[in-house]
């Protein structure tokens, strides 16, 4: 089953779609999850998709897709920044971002994703990453609106 575990609205941005694989539950990363959730400013909306197959969502066009992949690009976070506010300025109105389960993304989904992000180049726990995704998603915002949370080294 698929469905969406969580909404928040708040402001005028894009909207942020995390679509991420496997059943997460009541567990450390899902607190990780909602806490981070939960600060986010901007609309976001998590939802769960089985480990395989499942219906994803429609886009809300214009549309940009993100896939959580170890073998993306290395960003840092106000690079991720740079690209979502560009985004944004240029009328996206969701920005979609994909986990995958045990065996990843098909060559076809990756071929078609506007950015293939890597939180590294070790291999994650899918529940892990999308503890850290929702972290960087909160912290892209706050890096776009200037606020204190970030702090560049
Ligand atoms: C256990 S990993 C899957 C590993 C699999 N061997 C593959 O080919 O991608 C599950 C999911 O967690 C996310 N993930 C794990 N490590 C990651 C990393 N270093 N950077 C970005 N996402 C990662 C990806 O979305 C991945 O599909």
């Amino acid at each position: 089953m698929s469905g969406s575990v969580g909404f928040y609205s708040e402001g005028c941005a894009i909207f942020l779609h995390v679509i991420a694989r496997g059943k997460i539950g009541r567990s450390p990363e899902a607190e990780l999850v909602e806490r981070y959730e939960k600060r986010l400013s901007w609309p976001v909306k998590l939802t769960e998709l089985p480990e395989t197959g499942g219906r994803i969502p429609e886009p809300q066009s214009p549309l940009k897709t993100v896939l959580l992949d170890e073998k993306g690009k290395n960003l840092s976070s106000e690079q991720l920044a740079d690209i979502v506010g560009r985004w944004r300025d240029d009328g996206m109105r969701e920005a979609r971002f994909v986990l995958g389960a045990a065996d990843g993304h098909s060559e076809q989904e990756r071929a078609e994703a506007d950015l293939l992000l890597a939180f590294g180049k070790a291999t994650w726990p899918h529940l892990m990453a999308r503890a850290m995704l929702m972290e960087q998603l909160y912290r892209v915002t706050t890096i776009l609106a200037g606020h204190p949370y970030h702090r560049a080294g």
